[in-house]
């Protein structure tokens, strides 16, 4: 016990060390950052970048360390100093609109990334509660719109098309707003209309991630509209929260959502109840000898089940929807025909 302690100790001073120097290399990074801003530079060298890498693998090669460890380290530190990079005056007045899973793991990036931040919504208390998680404060719509100058609707969509959102349409003016629906279908006509109306710069994004915090690495779509007056100012807002910015169009999209949404949730779902259905003909607690590839699967499982109602919305409202079901449909009563063919 004593000796375990004392080890213990010892990876605490140790894991002390490795903190101070990780923040020690930060704030270099954020001087190489002014630098590259004075000799206009972009923040991302990509030559430095492999000479750093090589110069740690020969070191880990060195003291015995495995390349895929250093190369894992080495992916995280570059993305987070791309963070420390930013310049300072990019940073922006963020308004977040809205409480939920994805309010939260957006104002945890903006955080890290030190955008100044105002969440509000329709419920003053939850909007402030998640505010003060990040200290942050939190004002009512009408008043944190005219300070903000990106409005995130971080609504679902009946949110965004509620009587409360429409109320605040007239503070929107000269600002850039957002919605980050999945499903673009039946708030992006009506947010380029009121856009035009309001006068403000509406562009289209999408998270392509779920509900956690500090999604640094993850993807995001930013789709212009008629309406959008800077979408390169938007897609560098993006990468400066740690994003990486995939500019399209409302159709492509779509397309793409319905090939990587409504068709594995479908099947995820029809695997759920098959599952259940099965579980109790059978009478067998499969759990028990889950295989590694099964483990994996029934994550996504549960996932979905735990998302259901997003799910189920985005099969609702994706206009590609029930063309990719059929055709999901179609293969698998193939591959059963295909697979009852061989065995006779
Ligand atoms: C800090 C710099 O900026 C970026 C970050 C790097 C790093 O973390 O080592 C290396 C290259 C750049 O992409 C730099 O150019 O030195």
């Amino acid at each position: 016990m004593k000796e375990l302690e004392e080890l213990r100790r010892q990876i605490d001073s140790i894991d002390e060390k490795i903190v101070e120097l990780l923040a020690q290399r930060m704030r270099i990074v954020s001087q190489v950052g002014n630098v590259k801003r004075r000799l206009n530079q972009p923040l991302t060298d990509e030559k430095r970048e492999e000479q750093v890498r090589l110069r740690w693998m020969s070191l880990a090669q060195k003291n015995g360390l495995p390349e895929t460890m250093v190369d894992s380290l080495l992916n995280l530190i570059f993305l987070y100093s791309k963070i420390f990079e930013i310049n300072p005056s990019f940073l922006k007045k963020v308004v977040v609109v809205g409480y939920g899973g994805m309010a939260k793991s957006l104002v945890s990036l903006f955080k890290l990334s030190s955008h100044e931040v105002i969440v509000t919504g329709r419920d003053p208390y939850k909007a402030e509660k998640l505010a003060k998680e990040f200290g942050y404060a939190y004002m009512d719509p009408a008043q944190a719109s005219r300070w903000g100058e990106f409005v995130i609707l971080a609504l679902p969509p009946s949110g965004v098309l509620s009587d409360f959102v429409k109320g605040v349409f007239p503070h929107f003016s000269g600002k850039v707003v957002m919605d980050i629906s999945s499903s673009k279908q039946a708030v992006y006509g009506y947010l380029e209309k009121a856009s035009s109306e309001h006068g403000f710069s509406y562009v289209s994004v999408h998270p392509l991630f779920g509900p956690y915090l500090y999604p640094v690495g993850e993807k995001i779509a930013v789709i212009p509209s008629k309406t959008t007056k800077d979408v390169d100012e938007v897609i560098e807002f993006w990468r400066n929260c740690g994003l990486v910015p995939v500019k399209t169009t409302l159709e492509a999209h779509e397309k793409a959502m319905a090939l990587v949404q409504v068709l594995p949730h479908f099947y995820m779902l029809g695997l759920s109840r098959s599952l259940e259905k099965l579980r109790k003909e059978f009478d067998v607690d499969f759990t028990q000898f889950e295989t590694t590839n099964f483990r994996e699967i029934y994550k996504v499982v549960k996932r979905v089940n735990e998302l259901k109602s997003v799910i189920l919305e985005i099969q609702e409202m994706n206009p590609f929807s029930r063309e990719v079901r059929k055709a999901g449909m179609g293969e698998l009563e193939n591959l059963f025909h295909e697979l009852d063919g061989e065995k006779k």
